[in-house]
């Protein structure tokens, strides 16, 4: 047990896909895996592990930002062992190319957070994915005839920013998408030396000002997991 995990040593799986919503992870538990067992209920961020095509996989929602999803991969990492930190989740488009529903892979994330800034007092660190990872994510997605986009994408602290117009800067410079944990994901696997990716599915777009419903970011979404669930 650790301080927002309740499970026991041993109930989570090696590779753990990462939803921001407890409930998103709910509806991947209980639509893609088999013999399920929650393993976590400490403030609702619920846990799941049960078997996809035979191997053991957990998914385990993260919460918003790049605080709580730092939590949750600090202690998956330390306290579970976990290995294989799979984000799963929605993402805002910056590109006019890049469609609702589209699916991104993070190769960086840029971030308007500080966090890094303090952590290297000043200097800039650049938060990537694991490339054993994005490859076998690539190579899946080719094989189930998914396409997607990867790139860097913005890891932003705030969902409503001050001036909309500011995401063009970040698009100017080909950012994909905006969305607020991969940057602290990705560094904080770096830095206990495990492997993480960020999958996206666009849920909105700045561009164009289309949305997905919150019921859709919930249950929807299937082409994403789908890729991740192979990545174990
Ligand atoms: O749908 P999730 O995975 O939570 O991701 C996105 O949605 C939330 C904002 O609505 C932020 O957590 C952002 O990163
Ligand atoms: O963080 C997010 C997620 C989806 N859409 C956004 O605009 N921001």
């Amino acid at each position: 047990m650790s301080i927002h995990i309740e499970a026991k040593k041993g109930e989570i799986a090696e590779t753990v896909l990462l939803p921001g919503d407890p409930l998103r992870a709910q509806w991947i538990a209980e639509t893609y895996l088999e013999d399920v067992q929650c393993y976590n209920r400490v403030r609702n961020m619920f846990g799941f592990t049960g078997t996809y095509k035979g191997k053991k996989i957990s998914v385990q929602g993260t919460g918003m930002g790049v605080p709580s999803i730092s939590i949750y991969a600090h202690e998956l990492i330390n306290d579970y062992n976990v290995k294989n930190l799979i984000r799963v989740g929605s993402a805002g488009s910056y590109q006019k190319s890049i469609k609702l529903r589209d699916i991104v892979v993070a190769m960086a994330a840029s971030s308007t957070s500080g966090i890094n800034q303090a952590r290297f007092e000043g200097a800039d660190f650049a938060p990537t994915a694991n490339f054993g990872l994005f490859q076998k994510a690539i190579e899946t997605a080719n094989a189930k005839g998914i396409e997607v986009k990867a790139g860097n994408v913005l890891t932003s602290d705030e969902f409503y920013a001050d001036e909309f117009e500011s995401y063009q800067k970040w698009s100017k410079f080909g950012v994909l998408c905006v969305e607020m944990e991969t940057s602290g994901l990705y560094t904080i696997a770096a830095k206990h030396q495990v492997n993480a990716l960020s999958l996206l599915t666009i849920s909105d777009s700045l561009v164009t000002g289309e949305k997905t419903t919150t019921e859709e970011r919930q249950n929807t979404f299937s082409e994403m997991v789908e890729i991740a669930l192979e990545l174990g």
